[in-house]
């Protein structure tokens, strides 16, 4: 079975694919980590991002980048939203998300095109959403925890931000496959949020 799970910054979309991993024993894939992987090296060899050529060649990545703890900054966020709407960084990076949704036995990835782009024939899609000032409250205590000083207005600002650009660009948008599931976690504890989607995944595999 693929499960597909989509949404803006911080809605809860890789602790829901994480915890539906887990459930059903599936692989699971983060697919923002390959864009986040892309923007570091973009930052790392001072690079352009709005140029499409440098971030292409920054698709060329080292594997190691992937566990960069550096990834998971709110300035790398941003960049991975500037070099993720240049079509030939998809490009670039498809056929490898592909070829994890499509392994034998099935598999669980989180991004913003899983249900659109990467598998459009997942058995189970979910898009997962809350409120900009509930997932920028999120954000901010998870990067303070890290040991981040940013503030939980540039947080909102740059999550407003990231959700104007992937939403508005030309190429594999943010928005829900047409038989995507909304779940929206805005007033859901962790646990209650997780189980609704293992029932909202349950009913996609009956049918
Ligand atoms: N339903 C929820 N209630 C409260 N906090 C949540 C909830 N879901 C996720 N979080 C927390 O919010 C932060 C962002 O969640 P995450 O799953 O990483 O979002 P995303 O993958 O959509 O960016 C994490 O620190 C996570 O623990
Ligand atoms: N499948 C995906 C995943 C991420 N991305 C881009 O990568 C950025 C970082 O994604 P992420 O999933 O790590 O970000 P968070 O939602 O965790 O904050 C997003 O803002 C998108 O611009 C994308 O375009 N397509």
């Amino acid at each position: 079975m693929i499960i597909a799970v989509d949404g803006p910054a911080a809605s809860g979309k890789g602790t829901i694919a994480k915890a539906l991993a887990r459930h059903y024993h599936l692989p699971h894939l983060d697919t923002g980590l390959l864009y986040r992987a892309v923007a570091a090296t973009v930052m790392r060899l001072e690079l352009d991002p709005t140029s499409e050529a440098d971030a292409v060649a920054a698709c060329d990545f080292d594997e190691l980048t992937l566990a960069d703890p550096v990834l998971r900054d709110d300035e790398t966020g941003q960049v991975a939203s500037i070099v993720s709407a240049h079509p030939l960084v998809r490009a670039a990076l498809m056929q490898r998300q592909k070829r994890f949704a499509h392994q034998d036995g099935g598999a669980v990835l989180d991004g913003r095109d899983i249900g659109t782009v990467i598998a459009p024939d997942a058995q189970a899609k979910l898009f997962v959403r809350a409120t900009p000032t509930i997932r920028a409250q999120r954000r901010h205590t998870e990067l303070k925890s890290r040991g981040s000083d940013v503030s939980y207005d540039q947080v909102l600002a740059d999550i407003r931000a990231r959700d104007e650009r992937d939403s508005s660009r030309s190429t594999a948008p943010l928005v829900p496959a047409a038989d995507a599931v909304l779940l929206d976690t805005s007033f859901l504890s962790i646990e209650a949020a997780v189980a609704k989607a293992v029932a909202l995944v349950e009913v996609r595999r009956e049918a």
